[in-house]
């Protein structure tokens, strides 16, 4: 479970965050909502240890995270997604996917001088497992097309692919519909819920109502860098609060 409690962040003496607290659940997708400038990216980038806040801590199973230090809260098991993907364009799909795997013992010296039919053993796991993860997302065809020339929303899909070949235990989504056709986002809610289901804990900033409704168990909405509410997506519509600092956009 992923706990944030009390967490505060200041840009230049304005507070971004200003004491929010919430849980998400193994199994479960959380939304992240709220009008642009809320605090949302800020608190995504606190788990993920890119930001350190001033106050508040942030636990996953109890154990606090590594503030600041986003290297060693991904090795917690902790993985994300960018707005923008992160990918290396002129390299195909599958050596993208490839190297979103968590360290192989093939790349540990000792290994590779000492054991090197471990190395290699472990070296095919991880191909198999990266066209695997090509098939769920229904990118095998692509397998050997440059990143770059994929379209956007398939490069989203990809980034979504990769932060899951770690195998998190908690998977941070920033914006994952955002610019994508709805025939993708329909693969990308089918895959989240997938990874949910694995018992994963699933966290989602996302502008696409639509999406939230489909796929998130919870929401809490973040208003000028505090919780204003949260419930089921119903629960959300529903709230007299939400509308009236959201309305705009939750249409
Ligand atoms: N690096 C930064 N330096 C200064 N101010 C920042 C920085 N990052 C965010 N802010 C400010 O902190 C507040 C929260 O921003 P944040 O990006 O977290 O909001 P958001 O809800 O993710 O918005 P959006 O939906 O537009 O992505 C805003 O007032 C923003 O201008």
């Amino acid at each position: 479970m992923l706990s944030i409690r009390d967490v505060a962040v200041s840009f230049a003496g304005v507070r971004a965050l200003d004491g929010v607290s919430l849980e998400a659940h193994p199994g479960r997708i959380l939304g992240l909502i709220g009008p642009n400038g809320s605090g949302k990216s800020t608190l995504l980038n606190v788990v993920a240890g890119v930001i350190a806040p001033e106050a508040g801590t942030v636990l996953l199973d109890g154990r606090p995270l590594p503030a600041g230090a986003p290297h060693a809260v991904a090795a917690q098991g902790v993985a994300r997604t960018f707005q923008i993907p992160n990918l290396a364009r002129r390299l195909t799909v599958a050596q993208n996917m490839l190297a979103g795997a968590r360290r192989q013992p093939g790349e540990a010296l000792a290994t590779l001088l000492f054991r090197p039919g471990r190395a290699q053993r472990a070296e095919a796991a991880a191909v198999r497992a990266a066209f695997d993860m090509l098939d769920r997302l229904g990118l095998a065809h692509l397998a050997d097309h440059p990143a770059g020339s994929l379209s956007g929303g398939q490069q989203k899909l990809l980034s979504m692919g990769m932060a899951m070949m770690a195998d998190p235990r908690l998977i941070l989504l920033d914006e994952p519909a955002a610019g994508v056709n709805p025939v993708l986002v329909a693969h990308q809610v089918v895959f989240l819920k997938a990874m949910a289901a694995e018992g994963r804990t699933v966290m989602l900033i996302e502008h696409n109502m639509e999406m939230v409704a489909d796929v998130c168990d919870e929401v809490v909405v973040l208003d000028a860098g505090a919780v204003i509410a949260r419930g089921s997506p119903a629960e959300i519509r529903r709230d007299a609060r939400v509308m009236r600092s959201y309305l705009g956009e939750i249409g």
